[in-house]
């Protein structure tokens, strides 16, 4: 089939590359010139493992292409997606200006019956406001679809080529049949329900994991008060089906583009109709303060923070991305350089994203490799579980430092690897490891 991706972030290029990777005649088009030139320089624009070489290949066998002239890109199109963005406004609402004018520039370009299909994650009822933009600009017949995406970033290749569900909301028969035949060689589980049902189930689900690990987090609190090992909780919580195992991963709460800014949107979406999401506003709020736990940690080791030399590592959301969107790591390096501390940081891929959006870049000592960062520094916090951290030698990092204190964010390293240091050590939700926490002993005694 011939498909067009509107919008060339995450979404956009990593549908586009993997459906013309299961044989589909692809064009992906953006109205940033600058994105379109350097991916047809063979330059990718976002790091994500393996999309560079699906593009080359792809492209080098002629299904896919790139330009910034959606007229052609829509006139030789049966599909057309709408992948663009829809960040929150102030408020936390979705703003739609991208999508309405998705749908304008689609509308004045249409020569004849496509499909328009919104992949972007979009309020309950835009994908109407699409259909209505269309009708008003357009005499060409359409159909309207709403598919969202599910896919993660640092692993978006694998979960567009493998993905545990489509949903595909249409209430016509004919759309949905074409739907499940462009969708069926990439999975076979495809649901089709009704437009409304398919746009909540992505803010639904997204909200279900946001909340997911801001409970794990509170679980993880509790542990540190009671002598409690959160990782050991969440395995035995996660061997019972009906709670699952994933997404149970204590830490120093989620960031990204989607979840602060679709949890938010949900809240928004419900207040609107008059309901307000008490359970959603409290996994938002936990998120929030999850972060200065690394902040405390600090305090309790160093007391004044002022002068003392602080080693950061990690600063994307999560490992393999350079996508530094909502990082944690954002605020806690303005919090530490509020109270004085001197900071050093390092990241494997997403320095260069990090230090374009923070306000504060002059200010920090930006390392080029991890022990860096690391060397005569007064503690070291780790803020993102990349792979290259968890694979450092302890007794030698320790050897580096000006004082051996390690508050790992993200439960990383092993009672094993801490036991063989001097390291004064700090997870989250695992106090039997490393650390001594004060109140540990008093208030674990039951009276
Ligand atoms: N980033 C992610 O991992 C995921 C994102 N989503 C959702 O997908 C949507 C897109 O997200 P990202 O890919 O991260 O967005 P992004 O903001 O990184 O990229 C959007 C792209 O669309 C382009 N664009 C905007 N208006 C355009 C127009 N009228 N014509 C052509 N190009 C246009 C922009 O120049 C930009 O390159 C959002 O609604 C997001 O919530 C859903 C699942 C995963
Ligand atoms: O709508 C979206 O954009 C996407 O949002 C998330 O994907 P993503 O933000 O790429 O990354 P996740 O792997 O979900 O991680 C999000 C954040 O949660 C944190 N996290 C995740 C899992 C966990 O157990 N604990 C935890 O703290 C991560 O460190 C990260 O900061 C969803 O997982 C995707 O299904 C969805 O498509």
């Amino acid at each position: 089939m011939n498909l067009t991706f509107i919008g060339t972030g995450y979404v956009g290029l990593v549908s586009g590359v993997c459906f013309s990777e299961i044989g589909n005649q692809v064009t992906c088009v953006d109205s940033n010139q600058d994105k379109i030139k350097q991916l047809n320089r063979g330059h990718v624009p976002i790091y994500e493992p393996g999309l560079k070489e699906l593009i080359q290949k792809n492209q080098s066998q002629g299904r896919l292409k790139f330009t910034s002239r959606l007229s052609e890109a829509v006139q030789e199109a049966d599909i057309i997606f709408i992948c663009v963005g829809t960040p929150p406004l102030a408020s936390g609402e979705a703003d739609l200006t991208y999508i309405k004018q998705a749908a304008q520039d689609i509308a004045l370009e249409m020569n004849g019956y496509k499909i328009i299909v919104t992949k972007s994650t979009v309020p309950v009822g835009t994908n109407d406001l699409i259909s209505s933009i269309m009708q008003q600009l357009s005499q060409h017949p359409f159909d309207v679809v709403s598919t969202p995406e599910f896919l993660r970033e640092g692993t978006a290749v694998q979960d567009t080529l493998h993905p545990d569900r489509v949903i595909i909301g249409t209430e016509d028969e004919r759309v949905a049949a074409k739907m499940a035949e462009l969708h069926r060689p990439l999975s076979s589980n495809i649901m089709i329900t009704d437009i409304r049902s398919a746009e909540m189930i992505k803010y639904a689900s997204n909200a279900f994991l946001a909340t997911k690990i801001s409970f794990i987090n509170e679980i993880a609190n509790i542990c540190e008060k009671v002598g409690a090992d959160v990782t050991e909780v969440a395995a035995g919580m996660g061997q019972d089906r009906r709670i699952g195992s994933s997404f149970l991963q204590a830490g120093i709460g989620y960031g990204g583009s989607c979840f602060p800014k679709d949890t938010d949107a949900l809240i928004q979406i419900a207040g609107n109709v008059d309901y307000e999401f008490k359970l959603l506003k409290s996994v938002v709020e936990v998120n929030k303060d999850q972060r200065f736990n690394v902040i405390a940690k600090l305090k309790h080791c160093l007391g004044d923070l002022k002068d003392k030399q602080i080693g950061i590592w990690g600063l994307a959301f999560k490992p393999n991305t350079d996508d530094v969107r909502e990082t944690p790591a954002m605020e806690i390096m303005e919090e530490l350089l509020q109270e004085g501390a001197i900071v050093k940081a390092y990241d494997p891929i997403a320095a260069d994203n990090f230090r374009k959006s923070f306000r504060h870049e002059d200010l920090v000592i930006w390392s080029p490799d991890a022990k860096a960062a690391a060397a005569e520094c007064d503690a070291l916090c780790l803020l993102t579980d990349w792979a290259e951290f968890q694979d450092q030698d302890l007794k030698e990092l320790q050897q580096l430092m000006k004082q051996p204190i390690l508050i790992d964010g993200r439960n990383v390293y092993s009672r094993e690897q801490v036991s063989q240091t001097d390291f004064q050590y700090y997870s989250i939700g695992r106090p039997d490891i490393g650390g001594l926490y004060p109140y540990k002993e008093e208030s674990m005694m039951l009276s």
